[in-house]
């Protein structure tokens, strides 16, 4: 087992930079995981730490030890590749014996460790069978397999399971996070699905256009946002223009521009503004942060508005409400009656003081 320390690394292929400025500790054991939309940078991140590409500029460390110009079979990595790479015209065994084999390991301890790793991912019976009559799957379990078989010291996982279907990647969350318990062995994760990442890290760095842009645990990411690109990247969020009015010792008291209403923002740690009252901050609200009320209501922080349309999705109803000049989605989980909740009809939303957040805005306005 080993940490990774990556110090000010950069990789630029001719004039793109593909990755810059990135500085990241990644400890002992930990399951970490980069997050990102397409293009960010993640893979050439996870291949540097790998050794299949070397940075244009700054370090890679395993612990203490310079890696950065390591060639990736000495470095005691497994690497699971998004289309798997198994060679398809050998068995199950060969397969996850190939590496073994490379590395002249005697015939007997091969069998013995091979067996070994394919009862762990629960494949003892196939491993005759060639690859290319097994299910995806069951690929991925042997890519697994073959990863971990020569005892890695990192295991690194480039979106190991988009290949599969919603029901067999459930499945296989849950079989990766018990095989990366079971040999307690540092673990990246590259995705760019959200819910993959929140659900299983210990850690997420959210990356875009090649730069880190937070690093924490999944909680820290959904609840405290670095900035609106990951606000917006990881789960729902209403973005409010606003202005400040005045800051307190226990709250900031902020208008809505479009709405001309006002709104009490709780200081929080994380969210305190103490940086300046100019820089570009937004207000944000998770749309199941917002309380939803068909009578109404008065108080801090309570905005009326008209329902301007409703979506059932089973578990959870989105509505979208028009406060003025600004439309704000809400999630209501599980409601008990749908039938009071119309379109057109009048509604009163309280926005808590303590789950609003004002955070730097870096895009566009797109946004
Ligand atoms: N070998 C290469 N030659 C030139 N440009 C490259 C190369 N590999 C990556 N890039 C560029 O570097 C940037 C980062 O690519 P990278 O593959 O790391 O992104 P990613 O976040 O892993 O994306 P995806 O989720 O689509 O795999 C992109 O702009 C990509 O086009």
């Amino acid at each position: 087992m080993a940490s990774i320390n990556l110090e000010n690394v950069q990789k630029t292929f001719g004039k793109v930079i593909a990755v810059d400025q990135l500085n990241l500790q990644i400890r002992e054991g930990e399951f970490f995981t980069f997050l990102g939309p397409s293009g960010c940078g993640k893979t050439t991140t996870l291949r540097m730490i790998a050794g299949f590409y070397y940075p244009t500029k700054g370090i890679v460390r395993f612990g203490e030890k310079d890696m950065t110009r390591v060639p990736p079979e000495k470095r005691n990595t497994g690497m699971v590749f998004q289309n798997y790479a198994l060679f398809p015209h050998m068995t199950v065994f060969e397969n996850v014996a190939f590496g073994l084999k490379v590395r002249k390991i005697p015939s007997t301890e091969i069998k013995n460790r091979v067996h070994d790793v394919l009862e762990k991912v629960r494949l003892d019976t196939f491993s005759n069978r060639q690859v290319s009559q097994l299910s995806g799957g069951q690929q991925q379990r042997v890519a697994l397999a073959r990863a971990l078989v020569i005892e890695p010291e990192i295991l690194l996982l480039d979106e190991p399971l988009s290949n599969l279907d919603a029901k067999l990647r459930d499945e296989m969350r849950t079989e990766i996070l018990r095989l990366q318990r079971d040999y307690h062995i540092t673990t990246i994760y590259v995705t760019h699905d959200q819910a993959e990442a929140l659900s299983m890290s210990d850690r997420i760095a959210v990356f875009n256009n090649g730069v880190c842009h937070q690093i924490g645990t999944p909680f820290e990411i959904y609840n405290e946002p670095a900035n609106d690109f990951v606000a917006q990247f990881i789960g729902e969020i209403n973005f409010i223009p606003f202005e400040m009015d005045k800051i307190k010792e226990e709250k900031i008291e902020v208008r809505i521009i479009q709405g001309n209403q006002s709104l009490s923002v709780k200081r929080i740690p994380f969210n305190d503004v103490e940086f300046s009252m100019d820089e570009k901050l937004i207000l944000s609200i998770r749309p199941e942060s917002i309380k939803l009320s068909t009578q109404a209501m008065e108080g801090e922080n309570v905005l009326e508005g008209k329902i301007e349309s409703l979506q059932f999705f089973g578990s959870a109803v989105e509505i979208l409400v028009k406060v003025q000049d600004i439309t704000l989605k809400v999630n209501l989980l599980n409601p008990a009656d749908l039938s009071v909740l119309k379109k057109e009809s009048m509604v009163w939303l309280e926005l808590p003081a303590d789950r609003i957040r004002l955070i730097p805005k870096i895009s566009g306005d797109r946004l």
